[in-house]
């Protein structure tokens, strides 16, 4: 087992070694992440993401206010964004009851996760590299009272613990780039029961560029993923019973989000290369729905 899984701080009762080299590196990466424009838009209301927002900004909620009631209201625009991102995603997974289990592959600190329990109801389990974020994920669900519909775990998402066909939905949010894509879909295939909905948002190159531009590379070095293209996506799916039912273009709603993000004092430094190569065509922020068949 690898050092840096066993010795993480985390209350997780068993995790698994990384499959590869690189998924060490990819849970080092998330074991260590602290950015402030992740912690504080989550302490607007306790929801977690690691996903970016899309729509409208209301620039009269950021009116008359400067400073640091400027920048709280900032953040919280930026986080409704990215909250507006998740509601979007849970549209597109059809109907849910109650006694339903949804999957998250590659759950981050679970915010997603918590809004899909509380809008269905239902049993939402999710799978990360990283300990940090597990634990951070099911202190949130036990503080809500939650944690006996809302579980993450430290797993591979190519190689899950769920049984065949035991997912009524299941979703990667922003957690594609980090795998290949014939072995994910042929995982998400294999838990959805036949007829249920697989639903990702992601990021992704437009094939109609050419390659992936100077923008899309800086993004991969930025956070060490892999962007697939647009076409990748498809065939992917069409390999492994997943039958596209929505493809939804979000690149001029996912926008405003970063136009606003670049004025805050929580930049990164990535902001520049996400809004030049959306705008030059050369990456898309794509969300896509499929049918298990
Ligand atoms: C950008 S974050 C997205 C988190 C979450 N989906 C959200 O929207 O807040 C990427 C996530 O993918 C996870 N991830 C990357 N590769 C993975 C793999 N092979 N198995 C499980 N999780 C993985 C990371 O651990 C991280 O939680
Ligand atoms: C759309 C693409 C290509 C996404 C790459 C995956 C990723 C790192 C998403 C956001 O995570 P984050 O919320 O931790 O990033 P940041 O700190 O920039 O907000
Ligand atoms: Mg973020």
């Amino acid at each position: 087992m690898s050092t840096e899984f066993a010795t993480a701080n985390h209350t997780s009762a068993f995790v698994p070694a990384p499959a590869t080299p690189y998924q060490g590196d990819i849970a080092r990466y998330w074991n260590a992440e602290a950015r402030p424009v992740n912690l504080r838009l989550g302490d607007v209301d306790g929801l977690y993401h690691h996903h970016y927002g899309i729509g409208d900004v209301d620039h009269g909620a950021l009116e008359d206010a400067d400073g640091s009631e400027g920048e709280k209201k900032l953040i919280a625009e930026l986080h409704r964004l990215e909250s507006a991102q998740t509601e979007v995603l849970l549209n597109h997974l059809g109907s849910i009851g109650r006694d339903d289990t949804l999957v998250d592959a590659g759950c981050g600190r679970g915010g997603s996760m918590v809004m899909a329990h509380q809008r269905f109801g239902c049993k939402v389990e999710g799978v990360t590299l990283s300990a940090k974020q597990a634990d951070f994920a099911n202190q949130r669900a036990q503080e809500l009272g939650i944690e006996d519909h809302v579980r993450a775990r430290v797993h591979n998402m190519l190689d899950t613990p769920f049984e065949t066909g035991q997912a009524a939905g299941s979703w990667n949010n922003e957690s594609s780039m980090y795998v290949d894509l014939q072995d994910l879909f042929a995982e998400h295939s294999r838990i959805l029961e036949v007829g249920g909905r697989y639903v990702t948002i992601t990021g992704c190159w437009n094939p109609r560029y050419g390659q992936p531009s100077k923008g899309v590379s800086q993004i991969n070095a930025h956070f060490e993923c892999n962007i697939h293209s647009r076409r990748e996506y498809l065939r992917a799916m069409a390999d492994n019973r997943l039958v596209p039912q929505a493809v939804i273009d979000l690149t001029p709603a996912t926008l405003p989000y970063w136009e606003l993000r670049a004025t805050s004092s929580l930049v990164t430094g990535i902001e520049e290369a996400f809004i030049n190569s959306y705008k030059d065509g050369s990456f898309q922020y794509v969300l896509i729905a499929a049918d298990r068949v």
